[in-house]
């Protein structure tokens, strides 16, 4: 995610930027930032933490309107993992769960230790941006007798050509971003999220994954993936007209979700010994933009990342400069009925696999505010005609409700259980 787009660890605030940014959204997304210090989220925001340096003492307060670690731009570190309840946990073991989960969240989240299964491993250091998203996997429903409040775009996603999934690394009734600037600090809430679940919930899958860490380059930038690629430049923007709509569920959605949204993880491997013996002109065709700056193919030199897409130019030859299957043409909302969605991915490379190619790829997750009318066209559209696809493999996958932001004593997914 473009960090020019939300500078959350540049000490600008989540109101000062919607201020000159998004006025029209500052009811709907003035949460869930962070600033050097966090200043502008009611009583103890502003604390500052106590330990670490500037990286450090990032804050991103857990209590907002909508969860934190969607607007932000990615952290440096990630941990996804989902949980699955235990048999006969029940609603009342789930609602035990959430509100340890987001007690936890708000210490951790603001530099102090957790209450229960403390372990040290993140002793020296500030919160480092610590964000924890939660979300609910359609299969919660079920095993808490709370089917009837199943939101509708939690119905599975239809099979795409080329799907290669891996059940046992995707799905889950319980879903968690951990997102934070240091390695320890994400490893750390996960461990004691999963030492506070024993018993009501297991750790169905973990993955780790990585993006550009804060100040590695020489101005704010989006960050690269592992195809060398600038990726997350056309992001829908807060400042956007319906930016809202897109991201966060609307009035169609059940009303415990509202503030929230949906999330769709994809697994997706990227076959890099293929893709690394392409020549860099090709492989600027198969996306659509300049690999050196991210703009877009027929942008004047030096255009950047975020100049204009004119998905009509013609090469002197009267053939289209951004090619008919290229990857910023085919995904495009104006291709696909308008279909969009926030996506906020980090990369993962976790070794060799048995015919020593790298097992390494993107952790794709896109917040939207129904996967029906946002990923799954777009991913239809793209398994059929991108020719980006040819370089990958979806390889495990899941759709979460992501539940709104939690006020100050309240907790994750008390509007479901208590509504
Ligand atoms: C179903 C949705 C999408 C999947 C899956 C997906 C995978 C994927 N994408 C890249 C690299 C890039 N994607 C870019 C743009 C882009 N991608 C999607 C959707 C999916 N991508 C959209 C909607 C867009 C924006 C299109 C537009 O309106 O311009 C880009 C260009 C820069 C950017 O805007 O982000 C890159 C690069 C990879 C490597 C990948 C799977 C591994
Ligand atoms: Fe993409």
């Amino acid at each position: 995610m473009d960090e020019t787009a939300a500078p959350a660890r540049t000490g600008v605030t989540r109101r000062a930027l919607l201020g000159t940014a998004g006025a029209g959204l500052v009811a709907g997304a003035g949460a869930g930032v962070a600033g050097a210090v966090a200043l502008d989220r009611g009583p103890g925001a502003g604390t500052a933490p106590a330990a670490g340096g500037a990286l450090g003492a990032a804050r991103v307060p857990f209590h907002g309107e909508h969860q934190a670690g969607i607007l932000e731009p990615q952290q440096a570190r990630v941990q996804l993992a989902a949980f699955d309840l235990a048999d006969g946990a029940g609603r009342d073991g789930l609602r035990g769960l959430l509100r340890r989960w987001s007690r936890t969240a708000a210490r951790l989240t603001a530099g102090e230790p957790a209450e229960e299964f403390e372990n040290q491993v993140a002793l020296d250091a500030g919160p480092c941006s610590l964000t924890l998203t939660f979300g609910f996997g359609a299969t919660l429903f079920d095993r808490t007798a709370l089917a009837d409040r199943r939101p509708p775009g939690l119905e599975p996603l239809p099979s795409f050509p080329g799907d290669a999934l891996d059940p046992a690394r995707g799905d889950g009734d319980l879903f968690v971003q951990i997102g934070a600037d240091d390695a320890l600090v994400a490893v750390h809430a996960l461990r004691v999220l999963q030492r506070q679940a024993a018993g009501t919930a297991a750790l169905r899958w973990q993955c780790a994954g990585f993006a550009r860490t804060p100040g590695a380059t020489p101005h704010p930038m989006t960050s690269r993936n592992l195809m060398g690629q600038i990726d997350g430049s056309n992001n829908p923007r807060p400042a956007d007209d319906g930016f809202a709509a897109t991201v966060f569920a609307g009035a169609d959605q059940p009303a415990w979700l509202a503030g929230g949204s949906y999330l769709v993880f994809r697994r997706i491997r990227m076959l890099l010994d293929h893709w690394e013996a392409l020549p860099p002109d090709r492989q600027e065709r198969v996306i659509g933009r300049r690999k050196s700056d991210g703009a877009p193919l027929g942008a004047p030199a030096g255009a950047g990342e975020h100049a204009p897409v004119d998905l009509s130019a013609q090469g002197p030859d009267g053939g289209l400069v951004i090619p008919a299957d290229a990857h910023i043409r085919v995904a495009a909302p104006a291709a696909n009925g308008g279909a969009a969605m926030l996506r906020r991915g980090f990369s993962y490379h976790d070794g060799l696999l048995a015919d020593g190619s790298p097992d390494a790829g993107l952790l794709f997750l896109a917040f939207q505010a129904d996967p029906r009318k946002g990923f799954t066209p777009v991913q239809r559209k793209l398994s059929r005609g991108d020719g980006l696809s040819r370089f990958l493999r979806h390889e495990a996958s899941g759709v979460y409700a992501v539940p709104p932001g939690v006020p100050e004593g309240g907790y994750v997914g008390q509007q479901l259980l208590e509504g």
